[in-house]
């Protein structure tokens, strides 16, 4: 007997219930694979133990439970609590009540410890859970780093950053999978049994110590140095050396699982016939949206998406011209020389396509600026591609040979330590995104409305185009460009954020007794022999803008609106479980709709209006495109503006055709984006 695919839930919240099954009689009577071992097997008793005595159902049971069970004093059971709190996901953790929080800790001891159960109260859960842990992995355990919460996008650069990053993706992203490893384990081990399987109350990180056995990741041990594991605010010393063994553990995971995509689980029959589960297993993915891309990308694209999505992304920076105006190649130079890290500007090729038609090279195409000099994105079909080289974009290197020992210290460093960072030569961005700026094709003199600015990543990446760009487009009938950014959000906090980064970056207040006081305005400006380049950005909150939208129109208004960030799931580990449905394919598609409908009366007669997601889902993308195309605001106002396509590389000029809209599809080197572009008459 195995699970079928109707009895996986489309509601992943259902993995973190506390049903259990009737019985607990476990004889392990075969294996499930080769690789199983001891460890798996009492990881299985452990977890169908603890399932049992979270359930009220299981009261019948509990007694024979309660005898192989050694008490535990408060003390351990409040470790317990902190081990609990720190293993799982926070969420989860939380909405565990006490009693089963109890239940946890009186599991782990004894049935991971054995020994514990003559030696009443001398072990805690931790201890046993280290011990175990420690005698696995010691060799991997050795270094540690420290990173902030929410910051993985930057801090994959350093050793401490890339094991961080991949705990944190380990720990929310796996779930799906291990419940299937410890679901189907359980049914080959009692194949009689006629309960469903037992979905799991615990979390990925639980979950990989205690089904760590079933996979044989003697292959797939990373480099000690990568594996340098840190824990969110969190002083404790133990506890963040038992974090370093979780992350090491989920480290092996992780790498397993994106890097040597073979399936060891026993897919079998309907599984291994039926894509989306196969596919939602193998890369633990929401089911409903591994329907969703299947639809609209295909097996393979998918596939690929799924890949990076599970692995920790690059570190990509964007130089800001406005502080440094030297050529990239300069910026990298600085960067080594004072910061000892290496960049280099960001290069895809060919190879690294996700595509099925990476073999037929003529039938690529590249989307590139206006003038053709800065080309940023190479498709394998009309509209879809990956990244090759903005201007400005340079990625950190995550490994170098050649770095001496100083480097290597100094690559341990947080980004945010580093002099560039702070001298704001450079922001953190992923390559995806400076397209999107790339693609609003901006020019000195512009008038542009950051319609959802967020904390200013697109504002200061135009306010940097238009600088790089402003000085050099000055003629002797023109002895001064100002360009004008209005960065609007709904969220002040976020429009906090940018009037917070802006003399780092650059600029400097302007006092001027005109504007309304709440209006927070900024410029910065190039002068040289009686020329004058300047850059204007007022903050915005929505009465402000509102109460001048009868008069105020802009040439450019670009909207990055909220969505679904599944082309970002691995910066966001926790996102692809706290997605819904309803909220993927209704809420967001609405409240986009509406965004986009609102800003579009910004928009200038003869201006661009440019609309920008992180998701790859055709709800939030092409089918916003489409009602937008039939509304009345686009009616008789907008037309279509198509991207600049160098067919350089192609042969077949059929599938050429030039598009106004965009997916970037995420790579090893970007992340998932989406653009559209349109005019108004
Ligand atoms: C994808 S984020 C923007 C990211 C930002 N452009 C950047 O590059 O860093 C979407 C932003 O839209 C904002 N938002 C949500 N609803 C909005 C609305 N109705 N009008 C304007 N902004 C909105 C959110 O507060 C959020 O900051």
């Amino acid at each position: 007997m195995s699970t079928t695919f109707e009895q996986l839930p489309h509601d992943m919240t259902q993995f973190n219930g506390k049903e259990s099954s009737d019985s607990f009689m476990i004889r392990r009577q075969h294996a499930t694979n080769d690789h199983c071992t001891l460890f798996s097997f009492k990881a299985i008793i452990l977890l169908t133990a603890v399932s049992l005595s979270c359930s009220k159902k299981a009261s019948s049971v509990h007694t024979s439970f309660s005898t192989f069970v050694a008490p535990i004093t408060p003390r351990s059971i409040l470790s317990a609590k902190t081990l609990v709190k720190l293993c799982l996901n926070n969420e989860e953790a939380t909405e565990w009540d006490d009693e089963v929080r109890s239940e946890v800790a009186h599991a782990l001891v004894p049935v991971l410890f054995p020994q514990a159960s003559s030696r009443r109260h001398s072990i805690t859960a931790e201890t046993a859970l280290k011990k175990l842990l420690r005698a696995k992995y010691q060799r991997l355990s050795s270094s540690k780093g420290y990173l902030e919460k929410d910051k993985i996008e930057s801090k994959t650069m350093d050793g401490s950053g890339f094991g961080s990053a991949t705990l944190l993706l380990g720990t929310s992203v796996m779930r799906l999978r291990h419940w299937y490893v410890v679901a189907t384990t359980r049914h080959h081990v009692s194949p009689r049994d006629k309960t469903p399987p037992i979905p799991c109350p615990f979390d990925a990180s639980i979950l990989s110590l205690l089904t760590g056995g079933s996979f044989d990741v003697s292959n797939v041990i990373p480099n000690e140095s990568e594996i340098t594991c840190s824990i969110v605010n969190h002083n404790n010393h133990s506890d963040n050396e038992l974090l370093s063994f979780v992350s090491a553990m989920i480290n092996e995971h992780c790498n397993y699982l994106s890097m040597n995509a073979s399936l060891p689980l026993p897919l079998e029959g309907k599984f291994r016939q039926n894509p989306v589960l196969k596919l939602s297993l193998l890369f633990s993915m929401p089911v409903f949206l591994t329907e969703a891309l299947l639809k609209r990308y295909g097996y393979s694209t998918t596939k690929d998406i799924f890949v990076n999505s599970n692995a920790p992304g690059p570190v990509t920076i964007r130089k800001n011209s406005i502080r440094f105006p030297g050529s990239d190649e300069k910026l990298g130079q600085w960067l080594l020389d004072e910061d000892g890290v290496h960049v280099l500007p960001l290069t895809n090729s060919i190879e690294n396509l996700p595509f099925q038609q990476r073999e037929i090279q003529e039938k690529l195409a590249i989307y590139a600026s206006a003038d053709g000099s800065n080309q940023f994105v190479i498709g394998s079909g009309p509209n879809m591609g990956t990244i090759i080289a903005p201007r400005g974009c340079l990625q950190i290197l995550e490994s170098d040979a050649d770095a001496t020992k100083k480097t290597a210290k100094k690559l341990m460093k947080s980004i945010w330590s580093m002099k560039g960072w702070q001298l704001g030569y450079f922001e953190v961005q992923d390559a995806g995104s400076q397209v999107i700026v790339h693609s609003l094709e901006a020019e000195p003199g512009d008038s542009i409305l950051d319609y959802c600015a967020g904390n200013g990543g697109k504002t200061f990446g135009i306010a940097s185009v238009l600088m790089e760009r402003g000085y050099s487009a000055i003629n002797d009938d023109n002895h001064a460009i100002i360009s004008e950014i209005v960065a609007h959000d709904v969220a002040d906090q976020r429009l906090r954020q940018i009037k917070g980064s802006m003399s780092r970056v650059g600029f400097v207040e302007q006092r001027d007794q005109r504007l309304a006081s709440k209006i927070s305005s900024f410029y910065t400006e190039q002068r040289d022999h009686g020329k004058n380049c300047r850059c204007n950005i007022r903050i915005s909150t929505s009465s402000e803008l509102e109460s001048s939208s009868s008069s105020r129109k802009f040439d450019i208004v670009l909207v990055d609106a909220p969505c679904s960030s599944t082309g970002v799931l691995r910066r966001r580990p926790s996102q692809r479980w706290s997605l819904t449905e309803k909220e993927a394919f209704e809420t967001l598609p609405e409240l986009q709709l509406n965004i986009l409908k609102e800003a579009a009366k910004f928009v200038k007669s003869g201006g661009k209006l440019v609309y920008s997601t992180c998701s790859l889902l055709k709800q939030e993308n092409e089918d916003i495109v489409s009602a937008f195309e039939h509304s009345d605001v686009f009616q008789g106002s907008f037309v279509r503006w198509n991207f600049n396509s160098l067919e350089s590389t192609v042969k077949d000029n059929s599938n050429t055709t030039e598009h106004h809209t965009l997916t970037i599809i995420p790579t090893a080197v970007n992340d998932g984006f989406f653009i559209a572009r349109f005019k108004a008459l």
